[in-house]
């Protein structure tokens, strides 16, 4: 079983990771965890920060030369901006007085940093987390409540990604499918993992150059208005041996845990597993994957509107799934709110923030999705060492090829 967590605001020190349950003998390096967090950090649409934010990593303990070892793995990824926020983000008492003058810069994002958050952002948690937690200011609400966090995510979902790979062969691919109301085709050519390099470059990760440019032209059209976008993305893992998941328990059904992991990102608010809402449209006759044949453990379907997941089990096909990210919450165009210090109307404060974040969300869900696939391969396989998983898998997966042999 893989166990994961995550601890850190969006401008403290740092946010770390934790990952356990990795068997030993998985290569992992610093260069690779590197180049996800890199990912995250392209695409169209990005505020202020991810034009200076370095996300440094550092691995504090469960590799060793390369290699995990069969610890919890930790990782510490360092936020950029830290020295500015040292004392609002203080884990030690500071003077209030402290945090009431603006450093004598004038600057209003300074002075803003400073004071208590008293005028909730409709459509962030600032209102219900002010009300749960009894807090006068939204700051620890929103420093929490921050996609920042997702960073440590991806840092994490690299590790699963080596697994996964290393393991078993099985390599995940995101793309942008929806930005606004620009969407690719849906009989646009759906990318393959070889697809990876040119996709992570583009500016929006989307596999059809024509829509992509019309999704980076939104989205600036969407910025000069001041106001945000949401969208859609595709995660697709090929090479998902069959029996990941199961239908016997409700928690332990693969389309729940997906549909779990990715509702757990922030600003999702949908998430489909295959064709899903089309098929509630469809007639039975049109709706499910005709088996063509089967032979030595080899499946081939006529379609893949199940998204490779039958009854709660990876069923051979690709997994194929999609997250809905709504717009970004905080919008130029300051929404109506209500002060909690006076009680009088107000407008939502905006500082600098992103556009829209499908593009990275696209990095974020593929990480997600390779968290929820390593546990449930790991489930599968059991095994302390990579060598111990790679034997129970090759000899349950030569059990399949046996049985279907005619
Ligand atoms: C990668 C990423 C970046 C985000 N950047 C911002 C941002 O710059 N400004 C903002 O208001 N919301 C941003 N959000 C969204 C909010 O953090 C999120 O919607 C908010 O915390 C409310 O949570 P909820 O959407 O789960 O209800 C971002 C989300 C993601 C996934
Ligand atoms: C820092 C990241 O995303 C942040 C997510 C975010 C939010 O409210 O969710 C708000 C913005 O932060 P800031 O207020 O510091 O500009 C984004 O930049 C990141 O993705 O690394």
């Amino acid at each position: 079983m893989l166990r994961w967590t995550t601890a850190g605001e969006s401008h403290g020190k740092a946010l770390v990771a934790v990952l356990e349950g990795v068997p030993a003998g998985v290569e992992v390096t610093t260069g690779m965890i590197r180049a996800a967090l890199a990912r995250r950090r392209l695409g169209h649409g990005r505020g202020a920060r991810q034009a200076f934010e370095r996300d440094e990593l550092e691995v504090l303990g469960g590799v060793r030369h390369g290699r995990t070892i069969g610890g919890p793995i930790a990782l510490q990824i360092a936020n950029t901006e830290w020295p500015k926020w040292s004392t609002v983000m203080s884990p030690d008492p500071v003077d209030p007085a402290a945090l009431l003058v603006d450093a004598g810069t004038g600057d209003e994002r300074e002075i803003a940093r400073n004071r208590p958050l008293t005028r909730p952002r409709p459509g962030h948690a600032d209102l219900p987390g002010l009300l749960k937690y009894d807090l006068e200011d939204a700051r620890p609400v929103l420093e929490r409540a921050s996609a920042r966090e997702t960073a440590a995510r991806v840092a994490l979902g690299a590790v699963a990604a080596a697994l996964l790979d290393q393991l078993g062969g099985i390599s995940l691919v995101s793309h942008v499918v929806r930005v606004g109301d620009v969407a690719l085709p849906e009989d646009a050519p759906r990318p393959v993992p070889s697809d990876e390099e040119r996709l992570s470059a583009d500016p929006v990760r989307c596999t059809d150059p024509g829509v992509s440019a019309l999704m980076v032209e939104r989205i600036d059209r969407a910025r000069k208005a001041g106001d945000t976008l949401g969208g859609v993305v595709e995660v697709i893992a090929t090479g998902v041996p069959v029996g990941l998941g199961s239908h016997v328990s409700a928690e332990r059904r693969l389309d729940a845990r997906l549909a779990g992991a990715l509702m757990g990102i922030q600003a999702v608010k949908g998430v489909e597993i295959g064709d899903g809402f089309a098929e509630a449209g469809r007639p039975g006759s049109l709706a499910h994957d005709e088996i063509l044949s089967l032979s030595q453990g080899r499946v081939e379907r006529a379609t893949n509107r199940a998204g490779g997941i039958e009854g709660g089990i990876s069923n051979g096909s690709e997994i194929r799934v999609r997250a809905a990210y709504k717009p970004i919450s905080t919008v130029p165009r300051a929404l109506r709110t209500v002060d909690l210090a006076t009680g009088e109307e107000a407008t939502g404060l905006h500082q600098r923030s992103d556009t829209t974040a499908v593009v990275p969300g696209a990095v974020i869900a593929e990480a997600m999705v390779a968290l929820v696939l390593a546990d449930a391969l790991l489930d599968k396989t059991g095994g302390d060492s990579l060598t111990e998983a790679r034997r129970n898998l090759t000899s349950y997966l030569a059990r399949i090829s046996e049985r279907t042999r005619w």
